[in-house]
């Protein structure tokens, strides 16, 4: 097996608040490696855009790290100084963000932006903006000279979208981070980006983080996933298990709940009973357990995390059993 290209371990990352300290990941550990597509799911408020934000470095002034490590090819991000942290961003981890309209200067074309996210390359501005015209083309754009005329609000949002995937690509990073690529986006919107990231994976030299809390996306696009509940990993497992043989129950739940999973479309979906434990006092057993329907007297006590193969574990007392 291949080294890890990024390697988050036991990252613990507590937000200051107005009102007390908020544990938004608490222990939280992933490794993707080269060629890798990574999902990482869950629903809103489990800590995966803290996470997202950890690997690109763009944590809130809110967020301390208490403790574990983010490791980019070995060497812990975190604690380099900010000069190297941002000589790594956008060079070697670059980020596509939710909504590329607060991405981009509302008041520079595309081309002014596209040429300025290259500032490090020391190439002339020509040649940048021949590089932004060519990964315009490749995202898809019908006319890149047109695009690198325009303003953001003259684009629609699937323009954009794709305008930001390039912007990502521009300096050839090898971790891309994409935090919820197409929640802003219709239906139709949506399948076209998911196909434009299917199509640019094939020659991707690197590894690629999926933000989503739709599980369709994670179908359609990852080799492995992560599923973050109440700010833990609480199952990992390459995606044919995941869907076929998940172990946590909170992973059964989800895949229940996703839409994209019902062949018939049903009127009503079902939703998970109750909500998220408050971050600012976490539960000290089980996180899942006021809304699991298997939990018993043991699910009060820390749950083991139980390694069901060498691509599966599930932080669960009750995963040994059958799935
Ligand atoms: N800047 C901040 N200050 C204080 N608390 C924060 C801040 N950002 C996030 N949080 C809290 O941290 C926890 C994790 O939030 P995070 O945004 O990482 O989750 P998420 O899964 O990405 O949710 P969403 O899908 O809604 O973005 C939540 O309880 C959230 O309220």
């Amino acid at each position: 097996m291949t080294e890890p290209l990024l390697e988050i371990d036991a990252l613990n990352i507590t937000y200051h608040t107005d009102h007390g300290k908020l544990s938004a990941l608490r222990g939280a550990s992933l490794i993707a490696r080269t060629g890798e597509v990574i999902g990482i799911v869950g629903e809103s408020g489990c800590g995966k855009s803290t996470l997202a934000a950890s690997v690109i470095n763009l944590l809130p002034q809110a967020a301390e790290v208490t403790s574990g490590a983010v490791r980019y090819k070995g060497t812990d991000i975190l604690r380099l100084p900010p000069e190297a942290q941002r000589a790594l961003r956008g060079q070697d981890i670059a980020m596509i963000f939710q909504d590329p309209m607060t991405a981009f200067n509302p008041v520079l074309t595309m081309g002014a932006q596209l040429v300025d996210f290259q500032h490090a390359a020391q190439i002339p501005r020509a040649e940048k903006l021949t590089r932004a015209r060519a990964l315009l083309a490749r995202v898809g754009m019908p006319d890149p000279d047109l695009t690198l005329r325009r303003y953001p609000h003259q684009l629609s949002g699937g323009m954009r979208q794709r305008v930001a995937i390039a912007a990502a690509l521009l300096m050839n990073p090898t971790v891309l981070v994409a935090d919820e690529p197409t929640t802003a986006l219709d239906v139709t919107m949506e399948a076209q980006i998911i196909h434009l990231l299917r199509d640019l994976r094939r020659d991707y030299q690197g590894a690629i983080l999926v933000i989503t809390h739709h599980l369709g996306v994670v179908a359609e696009l990852c080799d492995r996933v992560y599923v973050m509940y109440a700010g833990e990993v609480v199952e990992e497992a390459v995606v044919d298990d995941l869907f076929h043989a998940p172990r946590h129950p909170y992973t059964r739940a989800l895949i229940a709940c996703d839409p994209g999973h019902f062949e018939q479309p049903t009127p009503i979906l079902p939703t998970i009973q109750g909500r998220l434990p408050d971050l600012r006092t976490p539960p000290t057993g089980c996180s899942f357990a006021a809304r699991c329907p298997l939990a018993e007297a043991i699910c009060a006590t820390p749950p083991p995390r139980i390694q069901i193969s060498p691509t599966q574990s599930a932080l669960c007392h009750k995963a040994g059993g059958q799935p």
